[in-house]
């Protein structure tokens, strides 16, 4: 059962609107917004898959909800506030966003991460492991602090399909014990069928009821 700390919305999205500024900062004159009248609400406990085709906008989306492009801040709030605006969100791992070499953070025990999630040697040599246990590493020293939202940007590509099965499956305990909510972009969909309790397709949206 999820534990909701609050009746407040986690993520609300509000008719998001965006375009990447040309080499004069501002958004060249008459394009077509890459995001536009994009709209979300999720709550604690929540699992959003974010899917679409490639260059659709995902990462874009998760970065912009990470804090890391400027949005008026009515038009996306995290817990209430502007990731962007308000670092703090992001500096206390209350928001945490893993894609590319950047680390998530979580609550929980070294040891279960690194031993009974993760699967890691600690005998591994950084310099010739594969890039999936390079990847598992990753996750791991990224696991470190408790977040209340948690961005992943096709995190899991890197590995097999018995720890990326592992990763959900504690990802998903995260959501229904402690009230996180995650929002999880991806092209695959294998193992997924039961975890999401949201899935966004860029282009068009719909919830599925858990
Ligand atoms: N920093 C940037 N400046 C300008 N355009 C960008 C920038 N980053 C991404 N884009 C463009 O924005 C579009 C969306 O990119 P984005 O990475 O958000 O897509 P995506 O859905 O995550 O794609 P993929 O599935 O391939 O990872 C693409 O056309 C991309 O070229």
């Amino acid at each position: 059962m999820a534990v909701m700390e609050n009746s407040k919305p986690t993520v609300e999205i509000n008719a998001l609107k965006f375009t990447y500024p040309g080499i004069d900062g501002h958004p060249p004159p008459g394009s077509t917004p890459l995001i536009n009248d994009f709209t979300l609400t999720l709550n604690a406990g929540d699992r959003c898959l974010l899917v679409g085709s490639n260059g659709a906008g995902k990462t874009t989306i998760l970065k912009i909800i990470g804090g890391k492009h400027m949005v008026e801040p009515e038009m996306v709030k995290v817990l209430g506030r502007s990731a962007f605006h308000d670092t703090a969100l992001t500096s206390s791992g209350d928001l945490s966003y893993l894609g590319g070499e950047v680390p998530i953070q979580m609550d929980v025990s070294a040891e279960k991460m690194i031993f009974g999630v993760l699967d890691i040697d600690l005998s591994w040599r950084m310099h010739k492991v594969s890039d999936g246990q390079r990847r598992r590493v990753q996750i791991c020293m990224g696991l470190l602090k408790p977040f209340k939202v948690l961005l992943l940007d096709e995190i899991t590509v890197d590995l097999d399909v018995l720890a990326r099965a592992d990763l959900l499956r504690f990802l998903r305990k995260e959501c229904e014990e402690r009230g996180a909510t995650i929002i999880y972009a991806t092209h695959i969909f294998d193992g997924l069928e039961n975890w999401p309790s949201h899935i966004v397709c860029l282009g068009f949206s719909f919830s599925k009821t858990i």
